[in-house]
């Protein structure tokens, strides 16, 4: 249905080597968090979790190059992410972030067809592929119901899942998600994420996104990537409770992680 692709290094998409985030000024940088490095295989649903204001959606950006990194390498199919042109960039990488929609006006299916804007030519003219794309794209986030509906309309819960329709009609291998599952009930959380985690295993992609769902990325995710300022712990969930990782997350004086039962539990 969506195009695999083929990959040197192990099916590896991205890899960060030593990065460091954060912003840079004329007269000052500032760095958010350093150390970073990990790498992600085609097919993997991968978390970043940390502390609030830790630079999870700033690394979001970064590997989406919406901003410059300070230091380190960012490598997305085995070349580096800033020799990418952004015309190129956009078949490789699709990006959801929080920032609230300005085309809430749209219907769904017009939002959705907005996915395949690197595809169509400067009239914005969809092609019988990006019609297909668009169509199957609704058909595997099940929301053939709200197609004609504008976006104004929608819950928030429905409204990530055509943010996510988007993302998988614009057809890249590598999908960035920042905090797909925020302002939904635990059902919906939980449906999203094994909506994402069905989207990576059968259909090949790459998703990388950021959760304060702790629990229920441990239980869902293939990877994690618990970001601090000096060091970053990436692995698969129970690698990471193995080496008690998790209990350095958070301050332990009002929360501590149990490692058996994979929660956090309050003192
Ligand atoms: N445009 C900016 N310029 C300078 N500093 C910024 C900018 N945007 C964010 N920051 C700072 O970068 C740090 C990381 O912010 P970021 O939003 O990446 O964290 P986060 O882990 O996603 O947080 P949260 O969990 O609260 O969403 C914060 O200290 C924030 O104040």
């Amino acid at each position: 249905m969506f195009k695999t692709i083929e990959t040197k290094d192990q099916n590896i998409i991205l890899k960060t080597d030593n990065l460091s985030i954060g912003y840079k000024s004329k007269k000052q940088e500032t760095v958010i968090a350093k150390a970073i490095s990990f790498s992600i295989k085609q097919g993997e649903l991968v978390a970043i979790v940390g502390v609030n204001g830790i630079g999870k959606s700033t690394l979001l950006r970064t590997l989406g190059n919406l901003q410059q990194k300070i230091d380190g390498v960012v490598t997305l199919e085995n070349k580096k992410l800033s020799e990418y042109s952004p015309t190129k960039l956009a078949t490789k990488i699709s990006l959801v972030l929080t920032e609230p929609i300005a085309s809430k006006n749209l219907t769904v299916l017009e939002l959705i067809a907005l996915g395949r804007q690197p595809y169509t030519n400067w009239l914005g003219t969809l092609t019988e592929e990006d019609k297909i794309k668009t169509k199957e794209a609704i058909t595997w986030v099940e929301i053939e119901d709200l197609q004609h509906k504008k976006c104004f309309e929608l819950s928030d819960g429905q409204l990530q899942r055509v943010m996510i329709a988007r993302a998988l009609a614009q057809d890249t291998p590598f999908i960035l998600m920042d905090e797909p599952t925020s302002h939904l009930d635990l059902y919906h959380k939980v449906q999203i994420l094994k909506l994402l985690q069905s989207i990576a295993h059968k259909a090949k992609k790459t998703i990388l996104f950021t959760t304060h769902e702790i629990e229920v990325a441990i239980q869902i995710c293939d990877k994690m990537l618990i970001l601090g300022k000096n060091q970053s712990y990436f692995g698969t969930p129970c690698e990471l409770i193995q080496a008690h990782h998790f209990e350095k997350l958070f301050p332990t004086d009002m929360i501590q992680f149990d490692a058996n039962t994979g929660s956090f539990k309050i003192k």
